[in-house]
């Protein structure tokens, strides 16, 4: 079955994690990514680790199935006119260079969207293209810390902590795929590409959803509040007996479903708890009179009695309880799939399940120009055998 995005391809000259996040989402959908990297590659996450496969890298392979990988050295003039050709042939071109790179480069926007005025260029830097920030780079972890986002995690006692998981970039790849996708969508009516200007700073800010809104509203800073939420109430972590389980209540049906599970019934008739602004303000008699009632049975126990009152709530799982739960399974969330060279590579898979256009796996995540030749002898030669269609609707 067709992809979404058959047809449609991408010029990927992004690396570490946000570009290359986009890309394999793009990628996955049914796209052609063409990754760009300098001779012998130029994608730091190829060296971040350990764990290596055969010399690849995790990491690397998080981000980089789907796509062919054509080494181009973007110092020489040379190798700059490959990617000019390689542009007019391309609906996508996404970059994740320092502010004023592709410029001096002549790879900007003006100067590709003269050679193909259909082309869709998306820049991603650290803090966007303007302002008094824009030549700085910026990781995750920077991004993190200058957003707000640390200041928001952790604990009083901890201090500011960031994520553990690059969230920033994260964002930043989902957003250059919507924003990528909206303009592909734009282009059926206009017939012409634009350009997108993301940055991470932008897009973690955009992140901080009903926490930014807090602030904005009374203008309170909000403190790191740990495992508790700032709005509701309960809805936190507990210590079951045999370990931590999250409970998630978020109106005062499944409270009060909660309160008759409870021993002590003073909880559910006691005033103060009947909503949710009042637990807020009672947080923590409530948390510690449900942390004693909590303790009393297992996970297991709890995950039953609560699944059946329909309350949410959840153990705390590690990485081998979560590859190993039959959900994970069932929702069929690992897929292996087989490089010549490096093995079978067991990679978590896309989460989107469309019914009509399936995602799919068709490329193992590249070896550096594991694909110069089909460059130097199809694509630019011959860019109509690729079935792209670059003519205005
Ligand atoms: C990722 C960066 C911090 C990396 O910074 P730098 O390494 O200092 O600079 P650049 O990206 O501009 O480029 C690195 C060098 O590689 C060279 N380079 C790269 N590709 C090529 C090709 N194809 N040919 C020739 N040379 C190349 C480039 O010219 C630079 O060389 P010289 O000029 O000789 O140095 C920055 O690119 C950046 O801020 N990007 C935008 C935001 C972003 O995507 N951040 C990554 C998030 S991942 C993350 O945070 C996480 O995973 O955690």
């Amino acid at each position: 079955m067709a992809g979404a995005l058959d047809g449609v391809r991408v010029l990927d000259l992004s690396r570490v994690l946000a570009g290359p996040y986009a890309t394999m989402i793009l990628g996955d959908l049914g796209a052609d990514v063409i990754k760009i990297e300098a001779p012998g590659g130029s994608d730091d996450t190829r060296f971040w680790g350990p764990p290596f496969q055969n010399g690849m890298s995790a990491y690397y392979t998080a981000v980089n199935r789907n796509k062919r990988s054509v080494t181009v050295d973007l110092k020489t003039e040379q190798g700059r006119e490959t990617v000019r050709r390689l542009a007019e042939t391309a609906d996508v071109v996404i970059h994740n260079f320092k502010t004023g790179t592709m410029d001096k480069w002549g790879l900007d926007y003006e100067a590709l969207s003269r050679l193909n005025p259909r082309l869709i260029y998306c820049s991603i830097t650290g803090f966007g293209e303007t302002g008094p920030l824009a030549s700085l780079p910026g990781y995750d972890y920077i991004i993190q810390a200058m957003s707000g986002w640390m200041s928001i995690n952790g604990t009083a006692d901890t201090g500011p902590l960031k994520v553990g998981v690059a969230v920033t970039d994260v964002f930043t790849g989902l957003y250059a795929a919507i924003a990528v996708e909206a303009a592909l969508l734009a282009r059926e009516k206009t017939g012409r590409g634009q350009k997108i200007d993301l940055s991470l700073f932008d897009c973690a800010v955009s992140a901080l959803v009903n926490v930014a809104a807090n602030y904005l509203m009374s203008g309170d800073i909000p403190q790191p509040l740990g495992n508790e939420h700032p709005n509701i109430v309960p809805y936190s972590t507990y210590e079951a007996s045999d370990g931590p389980i999250v409970i998630a209540v978020g109106n005062d049906r499944q409270f009060q479903a909660l309160c008759s599970l409870l021993s002590d019934r003073s909880i559910g008739s006691d005033p103060r708890f009947q909503t949710n602004p009042g637990r807020v303000a009672h947080r923590d008699e409530l948390n510690r009179r449900l942390n004693e009632e909590i303790k009393r049975r297992t996970r297991a126990e709890w995950q039953r009695l609560l699944a059946e009152k329909g309350i949410p709530c959840g153990p705390v799982q590690t990485m081998d309880e979560l590859f190993r739960h039959p959900q994970t399974d069932a929702r069929h969330m690992t897929v292996t799939m087989h490089h010549p060279t490096v093995g079978p590579l067991k990679l978590v898979a896309s989460p989107l399940k469309l019914s009509g256009t399936p995602v799919s796996y068709r490329l193992p995540p590249p070896l550096a120009g594991e694909h110069n030749n089909e460059a130097e002898t199809r694509w630019q030669n011959d860019p109509e055998a690729e079935g792209n269609d670059n003519e205005s609707p």
